[in-house]
């Protein structure tokens, strides 16, 4: 068997696609314009890079974006202060803080200031909360771009054994709350777990969210099954000396042999990750103005 790729930036731009009619209906009937507004504090060379492309991505749908770029040794209380300014102005529906955030700076404190109505990220604990209890709340980025590429392949994902590799609360905990959401049976697995290449080969889907490259080869990966790399990892080139190469958390050219789906590395979830915070800054847009959720763009 040979994989179906599944093509994340194909997806992200049918994803863009469709927050932009939304953008100039909300601006037609409604004369609301959606503003995500965000925060970069410091020179992390990808951090500048995911930032200039979320501002150009945000444009791009008709959007007004906001870029706030701080020194690196900003203090809390003026990383704060500006975060309470965003809070409260009208025309900002959308805010995140690019993580990492430097070392001096309480991460928890600073996505815990950002209202939880804007935090597009998800990552607020009300959200986390909210969506660990099924109820409506915002959704971190990546695992809402992973649903929806899970939603699209299998139609219902109910009643399906899905392994999430990795229990991170930006990817790992949110992707199974929101697999179990669909009703599969969910399974988070991490560096403790027993068998863990057994169990891997168990599930009809395989989220891989752990941060080592190409660590879940073809031998982990029953026939057939689907199979999500969120993993992002930047290796030396095996064959161009003093290059290097992007991987995922998974073997692709082993598992892409037996898995039903796979997604690549790069061009698999990582254009989802924007094109979902677009989908929320919209759906955050629509909701504190009272307005109905676009349709196939939330969890
Ligand atoms: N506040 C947040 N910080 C971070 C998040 C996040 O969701 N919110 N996620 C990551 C970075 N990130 C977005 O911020 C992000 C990562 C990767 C990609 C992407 O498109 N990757 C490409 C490859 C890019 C490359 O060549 O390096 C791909 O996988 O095809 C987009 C966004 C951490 N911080």
């Amino acid at each position: 068997m040979t994989a179906k790729i599944i093509d994340g930036k194909e997806f992200a731009a049918g994803v863009r696609a469709k927050v932009a009619e939304h953008v100039v209906r909300l601006k037609e009937e409604n004369g609301l314009v959606p503003g995500l507004a965000v925060v970069l504090v410091g020179e992390d060379p990808a951090s500048q890079v995911y930032v200039k492309n979320k501002h150009r991505s945000t444009v791009e749908v008709g959007m007004n974006s906001f870029e706030h770029r701080l020194p690196a040794d900003t203090s809390e209380a003026d990383l704060l202060a500006l975060i309470d300014q965003l809070n409260t102005d009208p025309t900002v529906h959308g805010i995140l803080c690019q993580l990492p955030l430097p070392a001096h700076l309480d991460e928890e404190l600073v996505i815990n200031s950002i209202v939880p109505e804007k935090d597009v990220d998800g990552f607020h604990i009300s959200n986390v909360g909210l969506l660990n209890t099924g109820q409506k709340s915002m959704v971190p980025c990546t695992p809402l771009g992973c649903l929806m590429m899970l939603r699209d392949h299998h139609g219902s994902l109910s009643g399906l054994n899905a392994v999430v590799v990795g229990r991170s609360n930006i990817v790992g905990k949110p992707m199974a709350s929101l697999l179990l959401r669909d009703s599969c049976t969910v399974t988070i697995a991490h560096s403790r777990t027993k068998n863990i290449e057994a169990l891997c080969r168990s599930a009809d889907i395989i989220v891989a969210a752990v941060g080592r490259p190409e660590m879940i080869t073809g031998d982990w990966i029953g026939e057939g099954a689907t199979v999500i790399d969120v993993g992002i990892n930047r290796i030396d080139h095996p064959e161009k000396e003093g290059k290097t190469k992007l991987v995922g958390d998974v073997h692709f050219d082993s598992a892409v042999k037996v898995a039903g789906a796979i997604t690549p590395v790069p061009g698999g979830v990582g254009p989802m990750t924007i094109a979902c915070l677009l989908a929320s800054t919209l759906t955050a847009c629509c909701r504190s103005n009272g307005l109905s959720e676009p349709e196939g763009l939330t969890a």
